[in-house]
């Protein structure tokens, strides 16, 4: 049985077309990377579940690509929106609920002192170097194979997500001035970083990471790696920047940074504090925060930045994470998720490898370890594209890239996580018949 994409959805792609390149916003929704367009078009969402404008319905692991912690339309989060909405959109003024969300981050994030908002994840990290540049007064940034920070021209070097799977690794229209003084590192491999700060670390501004990658799939770090990342940035006179846009508040009610021990210089942020709304902040140290404008020279600003609906649906999500404290539960689904689906790929005889860390992990269609960009590249696209549509086809959204999390959410329960593991062992049956 091959699955078809609906009628309605497909009607609807061929007008995206038309009007959007590719038909989607950003090339992470495309299906080209799982065995071609198009992809399918959702109508709603509610709690784990995704329904198409065929009335189709999917158990979601995708969460938006990481923002809906709490599953579709969680109650209070709607229901804080639609309270505020009354009120207006948006003022270009200073607004309670942005300095509130303010106040929560940096209760909340060891090491945040003080915060600055963006309207996307892109921002902040591209204000986080602006910054880190600024401060040190030094010009190249050290980052990571496989790790992606955004979009913007200095951080598409040799970048994971979607700018993996459709072959922009390096961009068109990307100025060589611009990447010149961008470094990609292989993630986990300390004497590579070593030896790079060694002989240029004067010229180093920051070492920019996602500390728990998931940008090429799930990729944790290594015992000890990050404390001598830091030590070694520290060494060389630059600032560490931790890229937790999909960290922050994903894994426990604040930062990667503090479940893993390293604290560092400045953080960048989005997804879960924008509670699905746009959002992202960075921020930090206190004396480098000085350096952002009107208070110092780094110019930075954003008509939508702090935007009070973001503002208020953040503050909501964080309330409901803080009082629910649902990631014990949410680690121990995505945990019987991990350990079922390997158990059926064996019984199947299809070698596969989980990386999973609380919540969120990664099946990578290959049995060696995965600890960098190379180690995912051998992850097999096809037998994922072929595993991606026998799973959509019995009602299970995945990302439609291999190098993607699968997102567990406060809101699923054992009853989709047994639903998803009769949907893996009958795939994985279909993956064996060959
Ligand atoms: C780690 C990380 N940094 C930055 C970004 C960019 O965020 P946005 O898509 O909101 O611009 C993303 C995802 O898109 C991300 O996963
Ligand atoms: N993996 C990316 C972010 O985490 C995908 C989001 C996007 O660019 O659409």
């Amino acid at each position: 049985m091959a699955y078809e994409v609906g009628e309605k959805s497909q009607a609807w792609f061929e007008r995206a077309t038309r009007v959007i390149p590719g038909g989607v916003n950003s090339p992470a929704r495309s299906f080209r990377a799982v065995g071609g367009d198009p992809p399918v078009v959702m109508a709603r969402g509610m709690g784990p579940y995704f329904e198409d404008v065929d009335g189709r319905r999917y158990i979601d692991y995708l969460a938006a690509f990481g923002p809906l912690v709490l599953g579709h339309a969680n109650s209070h989060v709607v229901q804080a929106i639609k309270d505020h909405v009354d009120e207006g959109t948006l003022w270009g003024t200073p607004a309670p609920k942005e300095i509130e969300l303010a106040e929560t981050l940096v209760a909340s994030i060891e090491g945040l002192e003080q915060v600055r908002f963006t309207s996307t994840g892109t921002e902040a990290v591209m204000s986080a170097i602006r910054l880190a540049r600024a401060f040190t007064g030094r010009p190249v940034v050290v980052k990571f194979e496989g790790a992606y920070h955004g979009h913007s021209d200095g951080m598409l070097v040799k970048a994971g997500s979607g700018a993996s799977t459709v072959g922009t690794q390096d961009s068109l229209g990307v100025p060589w001035g611009v990447v010149k003084d961008v470094i990609s590192l292989p993630y986990n491999d300390i004497a590579i970083l070593e030896e790079t700060l060694a002989k240029i670390g004067d010229q180093v501004a920051c070492v920019l990471a996602e500390p728990i990658v998931g940008n090429m799939g799930i990729v944790p770090p290594k015992d000890g790696y990050l404390q001598q990342m830091k030590e070694l940035t520290h060494k060389a006179g630059a600032l560490l920047i931790f890229d937790e846009v999909i960290t922050a508040y994903r894994f426990h009610y604040g930062s990667a940074a503090s479940l893993l021990g390293v604290i560092p210089d400045l953080y960048a942020l989005g997804k879960i504090i924008g509670g699905g709304l746009p959002a992202g902040a960075y921020g930090g140290r206190y004396d480098v925060m000085q350096y952002v404008s009107p208070l110092g020279g780094m110019f930075q600003a954003g008509t939508l930045a702090g935007n009070p609906l973001s503002s208020v649906a953040g503050l909501a999500t964080l309330e409901v994470l803080q009082r629910e404290d649902p990631y014990q539960r949410m680690a121990e689904l995505a945990k019987i998720l991990e350990e079922n689906i390997l158990e059926i790929a064996q019984e199947f005889d299809q070698p596969i490898t989980i990386n999973r860390v609380g919540s969120a992990f990664t099946v990578f269609f290959q049995e060696n370890p995965v600890y960098d960009y190379t180690t995912a590249k051998m992850s097999d696209p096809v037998k994922f594209a072929r595993f991606h549509r026998l799973m959509l086809e019995r009602g299970i959204y995945l990302a439609p890239s291999r190098f993607e999390a699968w997102f567990v959410s406060a809101a699923h329960t054992r009853q989709e996580i047994d639903k998803t593991l009769e949907a893996c062992r009958e795939s994985f049956r279909e993956l064996s018949r060959g």
